[in-house]
């Protein structure tokens, strides 16, 4: 069986929302689970990411999609500090080659949440991962998905707190691209 992780941090819940609809999208391709790891506040001790059965968790995965608010422009701090509690897996390549992708969220249109997907996929290739993109060229799909344009991972956009359906079905094809190319890479 073919393991997808994802990992997110969601402070108000709309982050965690597209992660549900992440995780239907991998469950939907035959042969390949999802892994939830949810990031919490008290994951983190005197400002460290203590939560290590969640850094185990990711062990045996082959892919893993990372999810975060934008917060201030990029990930939040909560995602920080899981990222920064890997560095001795990163000294050991121990995620070498698995496949990596991410989403984000953020309440403005154009609220930087670029530079969020791009940190996480910097993030990724410090371990050696291999970024999955959002192949739905924005603004060309017949079904409207990719509503925001991004092709690096998934932009989605809250209104008052609220999620846009599209972007969960967006979401929902993320996982699935995800799950697809860790299959195809496993084979
Ligand atoms: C401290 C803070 C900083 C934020 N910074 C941004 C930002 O830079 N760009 C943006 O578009 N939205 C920003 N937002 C809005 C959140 O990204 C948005 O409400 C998102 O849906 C929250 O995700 P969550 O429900 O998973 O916590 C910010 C919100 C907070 C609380």
């Amino acid at each position: 069986m073919v393991k997808v992780a994802i990992i997110f941090h969601s402070a108000s819940g709309t982050t965690k929302k597209l992660a549900e609809a992440v995780a239907s999208g991998i469950r939907s391709v035959s042969g390949v689970d999802a892994v939830i790891a949810e990031i919490v506040g008290t994951d983190i001790v005197e400002g460290r990411f203590k939560n290590l059965a969640l850094i185990e968790q990711l062990k045996d995965v082959d892919a893993m999609v990372f999810g975060s608010p934008t917060f201030m422009g990029c990930v939040s701090a909560q995602f920080k500090a899981f990222a920064d509690a890997t560095g001795d897996l990163w000294a050991e390549k121990a995620w070498s080659n698995k496949i990596a992708s991410g989403f984000t969220i953020g309440s403005n249109l154009s609220g930087d949440q670029l530079n969020t997907i791009q940190y996480m996929q910097i993030f990724a290739n410090q371990h050696g991962m291999l970024w999955a993109s959002l192949d739905i060229p924005g603004n060309c799909d017949a079904e409207g998905r990719n509503r925001l344009g991004a092709q690096s991972g998934l932009i989605a956009h809250s209104k008052d707190g609220e999620l846009n359906a599209i972007d969960l079905v967006t979401a929902k094809y993320l996982g699935q691209r995800v799950a697809n190319v860790a299959k195809r890479f496993v084979a």
